[in-house]
């Protein structure tokens, strides 16, 4: 049991990292294509458990077509080997896939490394285990919060290998089951590398090749690292060694301060240790709303045990050895002159993320990237170097650049699918949200305020802001988190909302009222009708919606007397 104060444990004893991907083994296919894949395979859970729906049993039963017919939807017999190949079994493709088998596409996705991709594996799963963490560890260290609830609870420790595991098996059990999900519905898992040999067609493994109507690249990304950082993954480390909790430095420099720093910051020092920033930006949290950024940074930053340079960046990260510190170079973002040189215990890497397309085979159909981004356009069609749209190829998730985010990636996948099978679509992605998850939580979705008056004065329109106080809200109170501020930006001519930012406590599950507004273009005359239980945090958007000032009427009835 560590308690805060006890030693982390040696550094010597952390295990270099893994290569990203192992030269491929010719696993066999894993296929599965039974008449009642439920019944083997356990029920998947949350994000991935759509199986059992009865959209799924449909898609099932249509999957069996598809088995005789070979091809898409009702059309003859393809003369490829699948109607749709996914490269890369990320939540992206993993989205496609599910999407693909309801229309009833034969399909296959093809993995290089394990299933899940960054999402499962290296992002999103691992750290919300960690988040669940820190967010207990915060409330049982709070003498204030407990006392103010009544509450007495003797000093709080953790066991860094049980929260380590903790992460690592949720990791485990979400990869199952997105591994499940997808052979109970048919889809072939292919492993190997895959390369696109020239249009429709496809190499996986050694020397395993298909072909395909329709091809959709998943590649994902890696953690970028600037130039003269050295990464030795023990000392100087990215996200994808920071999540095994290998050790827990008593002084961590992180080096970016965007979603991942945000976070880890979080976890290190609810564990203990003490947090350094280095951001290039002259603020921390650049990409946030200012508003939002100055209220984050007095609640999540300033209180706690973490300083930060700003407007500089780390040219040099040397590694700890012969018995030497972690030595970081600062240097003038501006004007490159040097600044300072910090010596810590270790450094994390959060300097965003690059995309993956080593080996993909993108010379073979005249693409070149764009910053290492596969070129699309907003339809997620892969566009050549002579800029024409490579037929039958699209690109979605964090190979594209358009969008970093998990649901992102898959709802692109559903968007492709939909195009493939007939129906045009295109994604709203000023309608996709985004959270940090903090504690407090911050999320968003559509503009920042500043985005918002620059389209403003471009489009020739005025935008209103309304903001609502957690403070005023008895569910926030009642656990008192009064700590918290929702803010809209929106067209008071016409009531479209523009943009909603909220901090504070579940803040990532509230901003779908807000998303799901924007993206189904609910106007707040009509959303302001609708009625939100009490006492419950959503009275925060509600509160946020009655207290905008609209000059537009009603746009349709909102409640018809029916049953009553
Ligand atoms: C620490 C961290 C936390 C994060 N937290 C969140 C979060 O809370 N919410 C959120 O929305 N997003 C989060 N993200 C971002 C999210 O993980 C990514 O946006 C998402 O994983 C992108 O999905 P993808 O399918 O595009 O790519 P990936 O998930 O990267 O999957 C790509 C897959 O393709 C495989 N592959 C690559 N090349 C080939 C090839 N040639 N042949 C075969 N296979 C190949 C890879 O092995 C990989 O499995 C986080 C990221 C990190 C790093
Ligand atoms: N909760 C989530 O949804 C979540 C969590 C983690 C990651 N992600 C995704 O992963 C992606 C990567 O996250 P990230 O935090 O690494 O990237 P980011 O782009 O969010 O932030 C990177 C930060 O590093 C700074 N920076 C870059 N180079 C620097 C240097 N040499 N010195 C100092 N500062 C430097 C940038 O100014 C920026 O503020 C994001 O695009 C995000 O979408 C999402």
């Amino acid at each position: 049991m560590h308690s805060l104060s006890s030693s982390s444990a040696s550094l010597s004893s952390v295990p270099s990292h893994h290569p990203r991907h192992p030269p491929s083994v010719p696993l066999p296919t894993l296929r599965f294509c039974g008449l009642r894949p439920e019944a083997l395979f356990p029920r998947p859970l949350s994000l991935y458990s759509s199986c059992s729906s009865p959209a799924r049993r449909s898609a099932r039963r249509l999957r069996s077509t598809v088995l005789v017919s070979a091809s898409a939807g009702n059309g003859p017999p393809s003369k490829f080997d699948y109607d749709l190949v996914i490269i890369g079994a990320g939540v992206g493709g993993h989205g496609a896939a599910l999407h693909a088998v309801e229309k009833g596409l034969k399909t296959a996705i093809i993995e290089g490394d394990v299933v899940g991709g960054t999402c499962v594996n290296r992002g999103c799963v691992p750290s919300k285990a960690l988040l669940a963490v820190s967010g207990r560890m915060r409330e049982l260290q709070s003498d204030h919060h407990l006392k103010s609830l009544g509450l007495q609870v003797a000093a709080a420790g953790y066991d860094r290998q049980g929260v380590a595991d903790h992460a690592n098996n949720l990791a485990s059990k979400i990869r199952s089951n997105l591994t499940n999900s997808m052979k109970a519905l048919g889809v072939d898992i292919l492993t190997g590398v895959g390369t696109i040999l020239g249009p429709q067609k496809v190499k996986y493994g050694k020397d395993n090749i298909i072909t395909a109507k329709n091809i959709i690249i998943a590649t994902g990304s890696v953690p970028f690292v600037p130039k003269g950082i050295e990464v030795d993954g023990k000392t100087v480390i990215t996200s994808d060694h920071a999540l095994k909790l290998e050790f827990v430095p008593d002084w961590i420099a992180i080096v970016g301060s965007g979603y991942i720093g945000l976070e880890f910051s979080d976890v290190y020092t609810a564990l203990g240790s003490e947090v350094t920033f280095v951001e290039a930006l002259d603020q921390l949290m650049p990409g946030f709303d200012p508003e939002i950024g100055k209220l984050a940074q007095r609640v999540l930053i300033n209180p706690r045990n973490i300083d930060y340079h700003t407007g500089v960046f780390a040219s040099k990260i040397t590694p700890a050895r012969d018995g030497k510190p972690v030595m970081i170079e600062l240097i003038d973002a501006k004007t490159k002159e040097p600044k300072d040189t910090l010596e810590v215990d270790a450094a994390l890497i959060a300097t965003g993320r690059a995309p993956f397309t080593n080996g993909l085979g993108l010379e073979n159909i005249n693409v070149v990237t764009q910053r290492g981004f596969v070129p699309v356009d907003e339809r997620m069609r892969v566009i050549d170097a002579d800029g024409k749209l490579v037929p039958h190829v699209y690109c979605i998730g964090d190979a594209n650049g358009k969008m970093m985010l998990a649901h992102a990636a898959s709802a692109q996948g559903i968007s492709v699918v939909e195009q493939v099978t007939g129906k045009d679509h295109i994604l709203n992605h000023l309608s996709i949200p985004a959270a940090c998850f903090t504690h407090p939580e911050i999320s968003m979705v559509g503009l920042t305020e500043p985005q918002a008056k620059e389209k403003a004065d471009k489009d020739g329109f005025t935008i209103s802001v309304a903001k609502t106080s957690f403070k005023a809200n008895t569910k926030a109170l009642a656990e008192n988190e009064g700590e918290g501020l929702a803010k809209m930006i929106y067209r008071p001519d016409n009531g479209e909302i523009l943009g909603v930012h909220i901090f504070g406590l579940h803040a990532a599950d509230l901003i779908h009222e807000a998303s799901n507004a924007i993206a189904l273009g609910t106007k707040i005359q009509d959303i302001k009708f609708a009625v939100h239980a009490h006492p419950t945090l959503s009275e925060v958007l509600d509160e946020l919606f009655k207290s905008a000032k609209v000059n537009s009427p009603v746009s349709s009835p909102v409640s018809e007397p029916v049953g009553v």
